[in-house]
């Protein structure tokens, strides 16, 4: 299979997780591109598969991932997708929680293009991706800095991925 896994990332935690899916799904024997969703794709009708992941930002993916969805949804829909969000939520948890599992916009997108799956990955941020006072209430909301991706679950994904895609035919 060709599989297209795009990525919206600022900061670069969600393109490591979408190049780490690569790699497994790869190892499946599938064709496998890594491409950021800021960028024309061009022959999207030639993927069999796409997994399209974004960090998310202020309880939404990025514009770039939301606006690939919504420009591309017919050719999208035609084919199996998954869809993953990078975040803190689940990390941080209280009030950072709140917001759900689930970022802004996802559930529409994940309906219009029927897609199989959303998955949210715990991300990674550093006091320098924040401004000076987005640190401060970022501290006193009790937030932590540091690399929180979850390996072992990114890579477990991708074999459930892979497991489904030997049942996927064109
Ligand atoms: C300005 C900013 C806003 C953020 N807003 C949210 C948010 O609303 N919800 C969340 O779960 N994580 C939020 N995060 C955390 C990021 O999603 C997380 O750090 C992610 O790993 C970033 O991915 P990237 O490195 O690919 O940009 C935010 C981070 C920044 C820098």
């Amino acid at each position: 299979m060709l599989v297209m896994i795009g990525y919206a990332s600022e900061h670069g935690s969600t393109e490591g997780i979408a190049r780490r899916l690569g790699d497994r799904l790869r190892a499946h024997g599938h064709s496998i591109d890594v491409r950021p969703l800021d960028r024309p794709v061009e022959a999207l009708g030639l993927y069999d598969v796409f997994v399209l992941g974004s960090a998310v930002h202020g309880g939404s993916w990025l514009r770039e991932a939301a606006d690939f969805a919504h420009r591309e949804t017919d050719t999208l829909a035609r084919r199996p997708v998954w869809l993953f969000s990078v975040g803190l939520a689940r990390v941080l948890g209280g009030r950072f929680a709140q917001a759900g599992e689930v970022p802004k916009g996802v559930p529409e997108i994940m309906r219009a293009l029927g897609a199989r799956e959303h998955r949210l990955f715990a991300g990674a941020i550093r006091p320098g991706h924040l401004p000076l006072f987005g640190r401060f209430v970022y501290r006193a909301m009790g937030g932590r800095y540091g690399d929180f991706r979850d390996w072992a679950e990114v890579e477990e994904w991708a074999e459930e991925i892979a497991a489904q895609l030997t049942m996927v035919t064109r």
